[in-house]
């Protein structure tokens, strides 16, 4: 039997851990003019506190969709999402403001950094507008980023690029950290150090992250992984040995 790997996520069953989020039958169509374009049918899923969960599909298959509705930047148009027992599919847009702002990291693959602010100003920006931060140097001291506060985004690689991202996303001291493709636009060698920094904060700061993907190889290291396809949920798999983030590989 392979020894246990220290820094590999360890696997929360699902019923373990309380729900955090509920999609419950959620469909989305979107509707431009006279045409109707139907993208997620009767989706349920349950989203664990703490748990690092992957979300994998094909392009086109509705994820980024369905992760604007677990964010509460978008709507269902039909179904309920549920955050803490809360129904925010009922909510107004200043409810959805306060709900993002307090709860939600977003994560994109393009880090969307003010390109004219340091490191430590983008994330200081974030943090500003949030109830209860923690403080910039902390949220970028656990993304391993101390020594590059001053810095502007020209002056850093993509890999810090987005690791000030995620100290953006973390100041706010969010329960979720919602990731949409966070390394599609890293080599392998960054991409595995910002699935490390993502595992790190599951792992030590209890996050609950989830990734959404077409990179089935980083469902290696989550607890869970989801498969969608054409808007449903084709498979929902427990992963029971996770890899370190060291070792995906694609
Ligand atoms: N605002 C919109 N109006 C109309 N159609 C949209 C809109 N947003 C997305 N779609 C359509 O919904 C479908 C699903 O898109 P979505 O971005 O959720 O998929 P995805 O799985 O995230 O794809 P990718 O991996 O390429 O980003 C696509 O056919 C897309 O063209």
């Amino acid at each position: 039997m392979p020894a246990p790997d220290a820094d590999a996520l360890q696997p929360h069953p699902p019923g373990e851990s309380p729900i955090l989020l509920s999609l419950k039958s959620i469909s989305k169509t979107y509707i431009t003019g006279d045409v109707s374009v139907p993208v997620l049918h009767h989706v349920d899923l349950d989203i664990y506190d703490g748990e690092f969960l992957v979300i994998v599909g094909p392009s086109g298959s509705g994820k980024s969709t369905l992760l604007n509705i677990v964010g509460g930047i978008d709507l269902p148009t039909e179904g309920s999402v549920f955050f803490q027992n809360q129904n925010i599919s009922q909510f107004n847009e200043q409810q959805l403001t306060r709900y993002r702002r307090e709860n939600i990291g977003f994560v994109f693959q393009f880090y969307n950094l003010v390109p004219t602010l340091t490191a430590r100003e983008n994330v200081i920006v974030a943090a500003d507008i949030s109830d209860s931060p923690m403080s910039p140097e902390d949220a970028l001291e656990l993304v391993g980023l101390s020594s590059r506060v001053d810095h502007f985004p020209s002056q850093l690689s993509g890999g810090e690029q987005q690791r000030v991202a995620i100290a953006r996303a973390l100041v706010k001291n969010p329960e979720l950290l919602l990731c949409d493709e966070p390394t599609g636009a890293l080599d392998l060698t960054t991409g595995r150090m910002i699935l490390e920094v993502l595992g790190n904060l599951n792992r030590e700061l209890g996050k609950t992250v989830v990734i959404i993907t077409h990179n089935s190889a980083i469902g290696q290291m989550a607890q869970r992984i989801v498969r969608i396809g054409s808007g449903t949920i084709a498979e929902t798999q427990a992963n029971p040995h996770p890899i370190a983030a060291q070792q995906v590989t694609w």
